[in-house]
This record gives structure tokens, sequence and C-alpha cells, in this order.
């Protein structure tokens, strides 16, 4: 059993604006010390004490410079080794929403070395589980979101709904040792990385396809990404369960800052109701002496509840956002965390027995037991032995002479029949004479035996049979070199395709075309992944809106980290393939150099039985040229190989952060364009749509008629030279530039845009209109 109290940290998030607000002084003693300091004029306004400076102490502080990965090798890798060795792990960030909860738990989604503790935990917990062969690993993944007290399961294959609400509801249960299950909460299996960061995605963007700008999911959520593993050692019963969290909470802020109302505010009352009770929890804790602690109280708390003064390893991440205007916030997250720190947890190592192997044991020990009885009973049998059973004797007979370990036992239970052939067995081996024995006539051998055959005669056959046996042999192992050959070029086929390694060796696939690598709009499927919650592919685009959607692509915030991953993407892809080449070499070169030796080896053999040598085993200077030749190629090979797996890492989780903006743009599309829809419906006249708000601002783009139209009604007052106005639109404009002369911008149109008297289809179009208003207004095009 460990006993340690929560381990708390804290992180600063970076900011230009905090300068002399706070200092870090790390100390010896592995502590450091934060001191956040009030200025004056603050003092009386928002943090009412009127205290200027607070001290809190943590393990350690990361200031703002802190990279990603200093924060998992001192925060999340030893609790992920403690897990390993089968503790269980819970890991959690606390703070104001936007202080860095998910960019420290999830990670950042635009660059690679921003990936945060879940994918850097299961990128170490793979890599660990993989170089230990002595265990037996299997690994869970689950995914629970809670929002307004409600569990969800972002792994949920049916996570076809596109409301939170809709989805089946994660409940708890206790049983009688008071142990909590989830129901509703599925396990997926993970067998390697990439399968694990599948499923952190698929969750991820579960939760993003369920969000609308009304439930800001990943800010009033929490969230806790579960991995589970279980290890056991071949052959024994004892198996290790381990499980680690990985939570991201709702944003601590309380609701009297926030200023929000109706919805909003039902869910701020949430997220505070289940922050206090764990609020709650961790006073009670800290309590000396406190017989009841209130768990129930809320989901959270009945979820993380061996997290909280249990048997589990927990750390918790403040994350502070230290501005002037968040400086009660950040004061009470550090007063939480230093609560946190008086709580203390007993880990112990969760090692059960495996049923299924118990009962095995149990079945063999009954036997045992009936067989001792029958033999203290004096009950015989007295039939023969099968042929079956006899075949059975023979193995284990073999196997118990074969084996080297002195406390072998040779267990053939306690039938008398059994015994009595294994000793006759035995002293026939020994003694070289056949001992009379009517079961010994079934075994195959009996024939050499038979009267008239002579010794001589049998030795015979004994040579011939060896000599069979020997070109047998033979067959067998040019069989397999040659079957081997055929697989070396086969793969080297296939790697010529990817990277140039088989799928054995690298683990690599070729680049699926569209996952990532283009940002097509496709719908190219991840598993459990569901586009057309994200309206993609869910219908076809009408080329107004496709052309809008294009237009909103180019001027979407995102779009520059898009394409620079995207370039970043294809240049991984090029390093990779070409290392991948270089592998190749370094495998066919250790290929050739072993031939080289074989074929010395061989020679120096055909030498000495011509009796041109004498000795096979006499050092060979050439020889072992060759052989430290290839040692350096090995290495160089090793080297090689390692990279590239790193950068098969790096490619796939680049993959992933494509897929998600992909997701987000789309996303983003759809409420704008449905936003523009409504605005649009608000506007029309029943009778027939005039237009007094759309303005094809860039005529080069409106549909001929619309240009056409706009030539002949085009108000004077708001003629543009557009060509000057926008460098981003100057190729189109100039394309167009023998009608453009004429052609006026309109400011405000009074003739109408051409509608088809279908509502669904009018509001289309008058949507598109005014988005292409919106969108050269924002390109400093807008009529003014
Ligand atoms: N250490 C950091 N370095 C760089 N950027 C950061 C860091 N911490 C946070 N950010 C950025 O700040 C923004 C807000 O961070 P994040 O979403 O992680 O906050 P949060 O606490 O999870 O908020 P919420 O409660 O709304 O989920 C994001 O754009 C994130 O990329």
């Amino acid at each position: 059993m460990v006993k340690q109290t929560i381990k708390i940290f804290a992180r600063v998030k970076p900011s230009k604006k905090q300068s002399g607000i706070y200092s870090v002084d790390d100390e010896e003693n592995s502590t450091s010390t934060l001191e956040i300091l009030v200025p004056r004029d603050l003092a009386d306004g928002f943090v009412n004490n009127k205290r200027e400076s607070y001290k809190f102490k943590f393990q350690k502080t990361f200031d703002q410079d802190a990279k990603q990965d200093s924060i998992f090798e001192s925060i999340a890798k030893p609790v992920a080794e403690s897990v390993l060795a089968g503790y269980n792990g819970t890991i959690f960030a606390y703070g104001q929403t936007g202080s860095g909860k998910t960019f420290t738990i999830t990670g950042g989604a635009e660059r690679y070395n921003d990936r945060g503790i879940i994918p850097r935990t299961l990128s170490y917990i793979f890599e660990q589980l993989q170089q230990d062969s002595s265990k037996i690993y299997t690994t869970y993944i689950s995914y629970l979101e809670i929002y307004n007290e409600g569990g969800y399961d972002l792994l949920d294959p049916r996570h076809e709904a596109s409301r939170l609400e809709d989805l089946p509801k994660v409940t708890i249960m206790e049983d009688p040792d008071q142990n909590i299950h989830l129901k509703n909460l599925c396990l997926q299996q993970a067998t390697n990385e990439e399968e694990a960061l599948n499923l952190l995605f698929l969750g991820d963007t579960n939760r993003m396809i369920a969000e609308t700008p009304m439930n800001q999911a990943s800010t009033r959520s929490h969230c806790i990404f579960t991995i589970h593993i279980s290890s056991k050692e071949p052959g024994s019963a004892t198996v290790r369960r381990s499980k680690l969290h990985l939570v991201d909470l709702a944003g601590s802020e309380r609701v009297a800052k926030t200023g929000v109302g109706g919805q909003l505010l039902t869910e701020a009352k949430y997220i505070n109701l289940s922050l206090h009770y764990l609020e709650q929890v961790i006073i009670a804790l800290a309590e000396k002496n406190r017989a009841h602690i209130p768990y129930r109280n809320s989901m959270m708390t009945s979820v993380l509840r061996d997290s909280l003064g249990g048997n589990c390893m927990t750390t918790m991440i403040a994350t502070l956002s230290l501005e002037k205007r968040n400086l009660d916030e950040s004061i009470s997250t550090c007063r939480f965390a230093q609560r946190v720190a008086l709580i203390k947890n007993e880990a112990v190592l969760n090692e059960e027995l495996d049923p299924r192997l118990m009962i095995a044991r149990l079945k063999k020990e009954i036997q045992a037991l009936k067989d001792e009885l029958a033999m203290v009973t004096g009950e015989q049998r007295t039939e023969e032995l099968t042929a079956e059973e006899l075949l059975r004797l023979e193995e284990l007979m073999k196997t118990f002479l074969e084996d080297t370990d002195p406390e072998c036992t040779l267990d053939v239970g306690a039938d008398m029949r059994k015994i009595h052939h294994c000793f006759k067995h035995l002293k026939h081996m020994l003694t070289g004479r056949r001992v009379q024995d009517p079961a010994l006539e079934n075994t195959q051998d009996n024939s050499l035996h038979s009267p008239g055959v002579k010794e001589e005669d049998i030795q015979k056959l004994k040579d011939l049979l060896q000599q069979r046996d020997n070109e047998i042999n033979i067959l067998v192992n040019m069989l397999k070199k040659e079957k081997r050959r055929a697989q070396d070029a086969l793969g080297q086929q296939k790697a010529s395709g990817s990277f140039g390694l088989t799928a054995h060796e690298g683990g690599l696939r070729s680049p699926t075309p569209g996952r990532g690598h283009e940002m097509n709009t496709s719908s190219e499927q991840t598993p459990g992944f569901h586009p057309q919650k994200a309206g993609i592919g869910a219908k076809e685009m009408s080329l107004g809106r496709q052309e809008a959607f294009e237009i909103f692509k180019r001027d979407y915030a995102d779009s520059v980290t898009i394409e620079d991953n995207k370039q970043l993407l294809k240049q991984r892809f090029a390093e990779a393939k070409a290392l991948g080449e270089k592998v190749n070499e370094a495998r066919n070169k250790i290929n050739q150099l072993k031939g080289e030796v074989e074929q010395r080896r061989m020679q120096k053999a055909a030498l000495c039985v011509t009796g041109a040598a004498t000795d096979v085993e006499e050092p060979d200077p050439v020889e072992e040229h060759l052989r430290s030749q290839m040692e350096e190629e090995k290495k160089s090979y090793k080297t090689l190989f390692s990279r590239l797996k790193g950068l098969k890492t790096e490619i796939e989780h680049l993959q992933l952060l494509l897929e998600k903006s992909k997701v987000r743009l789309q996303k983003d599309f759809e409420v704008w364009w449905s936003q523009e829809a409504t605005s649009m419906q608000v506007q029309q006249t029943p009778a027939r749509l005039t237009n007094s708000p759309s303005v094809w601002m860039n005529p080069s783009q409106a549909p001929l008629e619309s240009q056409q139209q706009l030539v002949s009604v085009g108000a004077p007052e708001a003629s543009r030279d557009i060509s000057t106005r926008d460098s981003s639109l100057r190729t189109s404009t100039s394309s167009v530039s023998t009608s453009a002369s004429q052609v006026r911008t309109p400011r405000s149109v009074g003739s109408s845009i051409p509608l088809t008297g279908d509502s669904q289809t009018d509001a289309d179009i008058m949507a598109f209109v005014k988005a292409r208003q919106t969108l050269m207004q924002r390109k400093g095009l807008g009529s003014q």
C-alpha cells in the first residue's frame, strides 16, 4: 500500500499582460511557492480581501514558458508508471474557463508539439507495454462526458444524435461492496497507440459535434478519459487491473461573475453545483475523523470516488490565467488546490485472481483429489489403456525427460495401469531391453522387436530412417528460405508504395487518401466517425452553398494553421518516404552481408572437405570484417527505424489534427450558414422577397443572370473600383474587367433577386446572398 497526499501542480498560461502580478520561487525540497500580488487598484475592487500578497505552495509551478513535454515528464509520467505497476492513477485539471485545462490534458489543436497529457501518456504506456514481454497486457479506453449532471459516452457507436441530450445516459450503479459501476459506458479495446488515439479523436469529435453555440460543451462539461490496463504473467491466475483517469473539468468561475442567464445560467449552476460538491468532498476528506464523505451528491464525485481519498495516486493541475481581471478566480483556484493537497490517498496494488484461470486450476485439483481417492479406496481399473491414452502417456514422458527443471514431475494421475506403463517404458529406455507389456504392443516401433527380425536389419532400417529424416529437414529448410525470400520481395514491393517498409516492421501504412493529407470534403471514414453529423456529405451542397463554403474556407481564421499543418504533413510524408528507403537500403545491405558471410563459411567448409584447409573454426579476417560491417549496418538500421517510428506517430497525430480542423470548419460553416438563412427569412416580405440588404460585391462571382440584373439596376452612388480595394480579389476582378467597368455594386438595390417560390430554396438563395455580403464586408469590400 502506498500512502500519499494528492500532489498539486500549478501551470500559468502564457500572456503578455501579466508582468509584476506574480512570482514563482522554486525551493530545494521539490516545492515551489507561487506568490500572487494584487495591485492596489484592485485590492478594493474585484478582490474583497485587502491583502496584497497571496502565497501558495505547489509541488512545482510551471511558468508561462513551460512546454508540453516537460509537463508530461514531471506530472504524467510518474502517474503512468504507477498505473503500469498496477496502481490506480488520476490527473485532473482545475481552473477557470480559458486557463488551459484542455490544452494541458488533451493538447492544442494546431501543432504536434502541443499534444497534451492524454496522447503523450498513451504513447508512453504502449511503448512500455511493447517492451515488456514477461506479461500479457490488455488495454481498454472509455471516455465519459458529464454535462448538466448527466453522463454521456463519447465513444458510443450510436453517437448519431446531434444533441448530447438525445444520447443514452450513463448511469451509476453501486454494488454491495460500494464499488461504482457505470451503465451505458462502453470500454473499447485498444491494442496499440494508434487505436487508442483514434478513440481519443473520436470522442473529441463527438464532443465537438454535439456542441452548439448554446452548448459549448468543452467549456461547460467535465470529461474523463480513462485508460484501463490489466496484466498477468503467462500461466498465472493472478491479474493486475489498474485505471488511469485523465480529467478535464469544466471552468471553475463563479456564476455571479459570468453574468449569464437562461439556459446558460442553468448550466452554470450545474457546473458550479458539481464543482461545489467536489469541493465539499475535498473539505470533508481534509477534516480529521470525518465519517461521512458526500461522494453520492454528484455524478462526478461518484465516478472519481477512488481518486479522492481512496485507492488512487492522484495529481491535480491548477491552471491559472494570471491576468489582472482574473486574479480573484486564480486565487480561488489556488485555494482549492491547497485544500486538495491535504487529502491522503491509500493506493493499493489491484491484484486479483482471474475467475476463469481459477476454475481451470480447481478442475485440475479436483481431478487430482479424485485420483488420490481412487488410490486410497483401492478402486482399480482393469481394462486396457486405449491407443489415445498410450499416446498421451508417450507425450507426458517425452516432456518429462526433456524438461531440465529438477522440480518437474511426471503426473499421470493415480491410475495404476498408467503408472506401470510409464515405469516399464522408462526401464526399457534405460536398459535398452524390451519389457513384456501387452500395452506396448500398440506402440509404433514394436514391430522392430518382433521375433525373427535381426538386430543389424533393425539398425539398417534405423539408419535409413535417419537419412530420410535428414533429407526431409533439408527440404523443409529450403522451402522456408524460399518462402522468406518471397515475403521479402513482397514486402519491398509494398514498402516502395508506402514508406519503404513492410507493415510488419514499421507498422506504417501508406497515406490514406483524404486522411488529413488533403483537406477534401469527402467523407473518408475513421472508425466510428460520423461525418454526416458535422454536415459533411450529409446533403449535396447547392452550387451557391459550395461557393460560399469556398469563400468561408478561405477566410476562415484557422485556415492558415490548416494550411501549415497540411504542408508539414506533406513534408513529413516525404521525410518518412526517404527514411523508409534508407531503412530498406540498410536492411538489404545487412542481408547481402549475411549472404557473403554464409558463402565464405561454405567456401571454407568446402576447402576443409577437399583437404585444402584444416580447421573450419579458425578465425577468418575476411569474415570478421564482414561481420563488423554487418554490426554497423544493424546499428544504423535501428537508428533509422526508431526515427521512422517517431515520424509515424507525428504523421498520425497531424492527420488527426487536420481531421479535427475539417470537422470544425464544416460545423462552423453550417452554423454560420443557418444563422444567415434565419436572418434572411426574418427580412423577407411574404409576397416577393426583395433583396434590399443583398449586394453582389464582386460581380465576377455572381451567377450570370444576377450579374446582368445587377448591371441593369446598379445604383450609381455605390459604384466602386473593386480592384483597388482588395488585393486578394484582384485576379478575379480583372478577369471581368470589361463588364466590371460598367458594373456597379449596388448598395441598396431596389429590384429583386429571382426567386423560385419554394420557401426553403428561396431561404437558401437569400442566405447565400447575405453570406456573400457579410464575407465581402469582412474583406473590407463592404458598402460604406
Ligand atoms: N500553455 C499554453 N500555451 C499556449 N496556449 C495555451 C496554453 N494554455 C492555453 N492555451 C490556449 O488558450 C486557449 C484556451 O485554452 P483551453 O481551451 O485549454 O482552456 P480551458 O481551461 O480548457 O477552457 P474551457 O474551460 O473553456 O474548456 C486555447 O486556445 C489554448 O490553445
